[in-house]
């Protein structure tokens, strides 16, 4: 892995997106799955896995039944025929994610693989390989794949559900937004280092349709720079994290948009913590990020992470 070369990763994204964009104008890439589609389970590990969360709480909420399991279960949906299995891996190589799919292949579940590397093991082992087209992150650590892998998580939700909004046109104002992000870090980006840079760690709080990017988030400050980090659902926030906050210095980046921010916040007031928003106005944050088109929350899930990847890139270099 190398630090310089994830910031370069990172600064591509508006140009990866654009790309995208126009990739899912011309094609619909989950066009050669079957019509008879009764139930959808995502296979995958760490971000990948992350994503797979988000779309299947969505996809769950407009009545398909869905699952997103770690790959590394012992076990899962037996294969039948109706299930649509979609193991998720940027490498296309995760040990985990090749061993769960291999309990699926030959047998009477249809078998789509999301990967980055369409010529991986896990595209041979699949009947359909839906590529990534997020380029090599020659910085070796999952950003713009995980950002495309939402992206398009997002287009097998509108051919599901034959409802949604049109994907390439939420990716033109992704890319807005993580390009605004990017040119205006000089601004924002020192205040968040200096208020999240504490002796206890980096805590990640996001509501339960944007978990993956608290999960994302966390992930990027341990995998890069090495920091103790974690991440909490913004509801679950007063089950969970609270009990940090007596003891740690705890700081916080929060991902607003739950009817449960303010009962966090009740305790940050009172427990002095340190909380930093990203996306919205959150009363006694100690500081707030903005960015273009913010008030998506389509926009939010797939930009948001932008402001952790750069904190850790920064902190990693
Ligand atoms: O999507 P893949 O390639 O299976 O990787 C899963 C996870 O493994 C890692 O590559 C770390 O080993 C993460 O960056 C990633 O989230």
């Amino acid at each position: 892995m190398n630090s310089e070369l994830y910031l370069s990763d990172l600064e591509a994204k508006p140009e990866s997106l654009a790309a995208l964009a126009g990739v899912l104008r011309a094609e619909d890439p989950f066009a050669g799955l079957p019509r008879d589609v009764r139930r959808v389970l995502f296979l995958g590990m760490g971000s990948s896995r992350y994503a797979a969360g988000v779309a299947a709480l969505r996809l769950r909420a407009a009545g398909v039944d869905a699952h997103a399991e770690y790959a590394s279960a012992a076990a899962s949906f037996p294969p039948a025929a109706g299930t649509l299995v979609i193991p998720i891996s940027a490498t296309g190589t995760s040990r985990e994610t090749l061993d769960a799919t291999a309990r699926y292949t030959g047998g009477a579940a249809i078998l789509a693989a999301l990967t980055n590397r369409p010529g991986s093991p896990l595209a041979q082992a699949a009947d359909l390989v839906v590529p990534m087209h997020a380029g090599e992150e020659r910085g070796g650590v999952a950003c713009r794949t995980f950002q495309h892998t939402l992206a398009l998580l997002l287009a097998l939700e509108a051919r599901l559900t034959g409802r949604g909004r049109d994907v390439p046109a939420l990716l033109d104002k992704t890319a807005q937004a993580t390009a605004d992000l990017l040119d205006r870090r000089d601004e924002w980006l020192p205040p968040a280092i200096e208020l999240l840079d504490g002796p206890h760690g980096v805590y990640t709080i996001a509501p339960a349709e944007r978990l993956s990017s608290a999960e994302q988030s966390a992930l990027m400050f341990r995998e890069g720079p090495r920091r103790p980090a974690d991440a909490c659902e913004s509801g679950d926030w007063s089950h969970v994290d609270v009990y940090l906050t007596k003891t740690l210095d705890y700081r916080a980046l929060l991902f607003p948009g739950s009817r449960y921010d303010d009962q966090a916040m009740d305790w940050v007031r009172e427990r002095g913590s340190t909380v930093v928003a990203v996306g919205a106005a959150v009363k006694d944050a100690s500081a707030v990020i903005r960015y273009a088109h913010d008030d998506d929350p389509d926009v939010a899930l797939l930009t948001e992470t932008l402001v952790a990847e750069l904190v850790a890139a920064t902190w990693w270099d």
